[in-house]
């Protein structure tokens, strides 16, 4: 069947043409040797971002080889029913984390407009009605706010990240990037509605940043490297201290 979705060929985050999805979701690929950590996301934009930076907060981890994702496992997307970016990235997490074995490191994420009252939030991947469209739900968007004066296109990307282990701990850390909306897109970079966010104290939009110089200032480089000393903690550690923040660095082996 074709893939029905409308602006699929240029969205990079319908690319999976090199990862199997497994059918049924019971038989994912066993992860490879050396896989300590899996990102739990089918998005590609997101995926980039997220390697960059464990690479980043974590010079001394072989990422290549430890940092798998949950496209190249076969692990099926799950059904994000939660009602809260936490919700969500949890059960991302919790999902990937029981069908690989390993950690999960899962995002959720969105668009929240002020004058939407905080929408497309949760439903941002399918605001135009197909889940990951990404051209027609910034187009959508954007017809929506087509009477909107500047000074009241007001809107913040906002980050849930999640830590899932197969043994039962679980931390989330959130992170917003507030900006203003424009009424055209511009820049060929990120992903989603990054070309019409424009960062607050900025004056290009998130698609014309450099990934360091988007990542240093988003959502999810503030929610992800919050949770990365969860993280550090859990790979070096095994497990990680109930209830409390890790300890610093460790002189660990990986
Ligand atoms: O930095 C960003 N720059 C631009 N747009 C963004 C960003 N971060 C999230 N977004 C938008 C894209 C998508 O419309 C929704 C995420 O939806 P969300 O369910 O979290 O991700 P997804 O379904 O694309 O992939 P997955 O669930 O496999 O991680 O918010
Ligand atoms: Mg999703």
């Amino acid at each position: 069947m074709p893939d029905p979705e409308p602006d699929s060929p240029a969205s990079p985050r319908h690319d999976r043409s090199e990862h199997a999805v497994a059918g049924d979701g019971d038989d994912p690929s066993p992860a490879p040797d050396g896989a300590r950590l899996v990102l739990a996301t089918h998005n590609v934009g997101k995926l980039s971002e997220l390697r960059d930076m464990v690479a980043a907060a974590a010079p001394e981890l072989d990422a290549q080889a430890a940092v798998v994702d949950a496209g190249s496992l076969g692990l099926v997307e799950a059904v994000e029913d939660g009602t809260t970016f936490e919700a969500n990235a949890l059960i991302k997490a919790r999902a990937a984390a029981a069908a690989s074995g390993l950690p999960a490191v899962a995002d959720d994420s969105g668009l929240a407009v002020d004058v939407l009252g905080g929408a497309p939030g949760i439903f941002s991947a399918r605001w135009s009605g197909t889940h990951g469209a990404d051209r027609a739900n910034l187009k959508l968007l954007l017809a929506q706010l087509g009477d909107i004066a500047p000074e009241h296109r007001g809107a913040q990307f906002v980050c849930a990240a999640a830590l899932v282990t197969p043994d039962g701990y679980e931390h989330v850390e959130h992170g917003i990037l507030r900006g203003t909306l424009r009424t055209e897109p511009a820049g060929q970079g990120g992903f989603g509605y990054d070309p019409v966010l424009q960062p607050d104290g900025l004056d290009l939009t998130c698609a014309e940043l450099t990934a360091e110089q988007k990542n240093a200032i988003s959502h999810r480089g503030r929610a992800v490297r919050a949770l990365m000393p969860h993280v550090l903690h859990v790979l070096r550690a095994g497990k990680p201290a109930e209830g409390s923040a890790p300890a610093g660095p460790e002189n660990q082996p990986w």
